[in-house]
């Protein structure tokens, strides 16, 4: 048996058996390794780069997905499985492009990578409800989409915000507006990763708190987040599913 019919059938039994996700999962990162040797080069240069994505990992383990177009990969090889199997998409996601997020954070820089359950908030120059729950609420696992409707007119949050932010360990920060102390965050090595459009020096109106979690989430860039859906994102680019939950 070539291969690919190999691959084939261990799909079929991976996905028509459907054990815990975290098997799946672990499987799926195995076929692309075989699949691409490049992959394994690159993985093993992140791990150098970035070590903390591995933390509590074997050094034999398989690595996890840790940029967007390992996700997309992931997903691709997924979707044609399903398609096979179930002639049923599963998964979705949407790709935010043309936006010109761009990275800051202390730490942020060509080999970070982030995911999360999205949390949205809606508001206009004014940023109480992004300290509260930023401050207020465990970050572990989630991210925190912010649409500012895209105003460079001041930020919606900075080095103080972005501290608390990273104690209570959110995963990262996805703002349609701008952010400020970016100096600051480099000089504390802030390592929580933040896309925004932009920065502004002038602090942002405490009058209007803003909506959490609105209805129909926030929309920006083409791409509607939702709160509980997944977001993926490193200087690649963002990607969001359509579906609640993470992929796989
Ligand atoms: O307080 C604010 O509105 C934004 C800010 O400067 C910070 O988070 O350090
Ligand atoms: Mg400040």
């Amino acid at each position: 048996m070539g291969r690919g019919r190999v691959e084939r059938q261990l799909c079929k039994f991976l996905f028509s058996s459907r054990p815990s996700s975290n098997v799946q999962e672990r499987c799926l990162s195995s076929l692309w390794l075989q699949n691409s040797d490049k992959k394994n080069i690159h993985f093993s240069a992140l791990r150098q780069h970035n070590p903390s994505h591995f933390n509590g990992m074997e050094s034999n383990s398989i690595p996890e997905p840790t940029t967007t177009s390992d996700v997309v990969d992931a997903y691709f090889s997924h979707l044609s499985v399903v398609d096979q199997v179930q002639n049923d998409a599963k998964v979705k996601f949407d790709c935010l492009v043309d936006l010109n997020l761009k990275p800051y954070g202390g730490a942020f820089d060509r080999t970070s990578f982030f995911r999360g359950e999205i949390t949205t908030i809606k508001c206009f120059e004014n940023n109480p409800l992004v300290r509260e729950t930023l401050t207020k609420e465990s970050g572990v696992n989630r991210v925190l989409v912010i649409d500012g409707g895209g105003s460079r007119r001041c930020a919606l949050l900075g080095g103080e915000i972005a501290k608390i932010a990273e104690g209570n360990q959110w995963e990262g920060i996805v703002v349609n507006g701008c952010i400020r102390d970016t100096n600051e965050m480099r000089w504390c090595g802030l390592k929580i990763p933040i896309l925004a459009v932009g920065t502004s020096p002038v602090p942002s109106s405490k009058r209007d708190p803003g909506v959490k979690d609105p209805k129909f989430g926030v929309t920006f860039g083409g791409v509607n987040f939702k709160s509980g859906s997944w977001v993926y994102a490193d200087c690649d680019g963002v990607l969001v599913t359509r579906e609640k939950g993470p992929l796989v």
